[in-house]
Formats: structure tokens, sequence, C-alpha cells
């Protein structure tokens, strides 16, 4: 059997940049107003100062305003509170993003709560949670199931009606929306997750599988039906197998025996992570023409 093919999330991404670069330019000229996306990062976590450095870049490279707020670690949840509803009241601000995982002393629901649901980029307040679920309009939906719903449309030429669908794993932040999401295309979408008997056998009968499961190469290739779209969410670092002392990334599917079985699978790195950040910069667009009274552009509607 051929081997599967690759599907480049770092290509599509940077497709997607330019046509929200485009929309940010035609939003200044009809309507004078320049996107903005507060930056909000609590404490010095290295991945998320990572993450957040490329947001802003992103921001910047697009032609985007970028309103940063890093914040110390024993910053307290009542001036966190206090922050986020300074950067709700600003007009100038168009999109809100706190990075996660925050600080443990901070209550991360408290705060995704505060933010006014039309300005949650990242789509993980309970209002743009249940216009999702009931597929009402004006849902922002979370970057990374947005990302892999558009890469998945592409592999597929848009025909995902009647496909079995699997999501391994239920977080509110990816499997949950990125169910609701394959529902809407009309899949038949089963959720697994750590408690699911037969998880081999769940995933066999997936036309679809997407892991988010946060555990490194758990998705075995005899877990894969053959000819299978593989969407790997999974950013796991671990122990370089034959450097000591250094680390690699890999997904929640063992790539290399998987791409033996699959029809197209997502590497990791280059698959559903640049997807994430310019699906969130294609958020930030949206809510601002939102805010304008201006058009959305169709991809940021699911
Ligand atoms: N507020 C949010 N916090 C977090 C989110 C999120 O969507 N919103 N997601 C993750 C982290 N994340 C964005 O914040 C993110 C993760 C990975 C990538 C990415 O491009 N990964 C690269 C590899 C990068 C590397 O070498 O480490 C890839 O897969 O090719 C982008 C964004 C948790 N927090």
């Amino acid at each position: 059997m051929a081997e599967a093919r690759i599907i480049d999330g770092k290509a599509f991404a940077a497709g997607l940049r330019a046509r929200v670069a485009e929309g940010v330019a035609a939003l200044k000229a009809s309507h004078g107003v320049t996107p903005g996306l507060a930056v909000v990062l609590v404490g010095e976590d290295p991945a998320s100062q990572v993450y957040v450095r490329s947001k802003e870049k992103a921001l910047a490279d697009l032609g985007m305003n970028s309103f940063d707020h890093h914040m110390p670690a024993d910053l307290g949840e009542a001036e966190l509170l206090a922050l986020i509803d300074r950067l709700n009241a600003d007009p100038a601000v168009h999109g809100i993003l706190v990075q996660l995982p925050l600080p443990k002393h901070i209550d991360t629901q408290k705060i995704l709560a505060r933010i006014v649901p039309e300005k949650d980029a990242d789509g993980f307040h309970v209002v743009n949670a249940g216009l999702l679920a009931t597929g009402s309009p004006g849902a922002i939906v979370p970057c990374t199931p947005l990302g892999s719903l558009l890469l998945l449309r592409d592999t597929l030429g848009n025909d995902l009606k009647g496909k079995r669908a699997l999501v391994l794993g239920r977080s509110n932040i990816v499997g949950k929306p990125m169910a609701q999401l394959l529902l809407q295309q009309d899949c038949t979408v089963t959720v697994a997750h750590s408690r699911t008997q037969d998880l081999p056998g769940e995933c066999r009968r997936a036309d679809i599988l997407v892991a988010a499961v946060g555990r490194p190469e758990m998705v075995r290739g005899d877990w894969i039906k053959p000819g299978a779209v593989v969407i790997d969410v999974g950013i796991n670092r671990v122990p370089h197998p034959t450097e000591p002392g250094k680390t690699k990334l890999v997904g929640d599917v063992a790539y290399d025996e998987a791409v033996k079985v699959a029809g197209a699978i997502t590497p990791v790195p280059g698959g559903v992570g640049p997807m994430t950040i310019a699906c969130l910069m294609l958020n930030t667009l949206a809510a601002a023409c939102r805010a304008a009274g201006a058009p959305v552009p169709a991809e940021a509607l699911a």
C-alpha cells in the first residue's frame, strides 16, 4: 500500500495568513478599522512564551495591532480580572487571548468567563461553546478545532458527509468543539476517551480520526483504518531516542506506523500547530469585522 499523503499544515496556514492579511487591509480601507488582539501572558512558562511571541509576530506581520500584557507569575486573580475588564471596555481591542495554562492559583474558568463573548478570540467562553453546540450563527470557534476542520475539508474536497469520525479526547478546548464541528459537517461522530472500551477497535472503524488526547504516540498504526484521514493534534515533547539530553516533538499518533496505513495524515510538527495561530488571526479579524459591521470571512464561520 502507498504511503499516506502528508497534510502540510504549515503551507496551508501560510495561505490562510495571506488571506487574513488581505482581509485586514480591506477592513482598514473600507471602515478605517485596524483589528487588535490583546495578548495576556501570566508567568514565564517557556512553551507559553514561545507561543505568545509567535502570536505577536503574526499580528504584526498581518498588519494587526497587538496589545501585549506580560504579567508576573504571582499576579493575583483579582488583578487579572481587572485587566480583562479594562480590555473588554477598550474599543481598540477586538479580541482578547489569555495564554493557557494559567498559574495554579488562578481559576481559569473564572478568567475565561470574564471575557465578553464577542472578544473571545479563542472561542473558549461558554456562550461561544453554546452557540457552536446549537449550530447558531455568530459562534467564535476554538482555533485548533477550526484549523483541523479547514485541513480536513481541504483534504477531502469538502466531502465529509456521512463519514465516520472518531475524536479521541474530550477536552473543552479541542475534543468537544471538534466533535461539534464534525457533526455540523454531517459526519457520524464518536467521542472516545480514557474510559472507552476497545479504543483500538473504535479507532479502526473511523474514516476520520482526530487524536487530541495528549499522550505521546498512543495511537498505533494497527489502530487505523486503511485509507483513513488522520489529524494529529498532540504536541508532546519527549526525550530524543538517539541523542541523550535532547528532546523531540511527537504527536498522539505513532507517525512512522500510521503513515503506512492512513490515506492522509498531519505531521508533528508542521501539521495542526501552525493552523492554531493562523486561526487565531482569522478569529481576530472576524471579531473586528463584526464590531465594524463589515462582512465576516467565510472561513471563520466553520
Ligand atoms: N489561549 C490558548 N492557550 C493555548 C492554546 C490556545 O489555542 N489558546 N493552544 C496551546 C498552545 N498553542 C497556542 O497557544 C500552540 C501550540 C503549538 C503551536 C505550533 O505551531 N506548534 C508547532 C511546533 C512548535 C514547537 O516546536 O514547539 C507545530 O506543531 O508545528 C502553536 C500554538 C496551549 N495553550
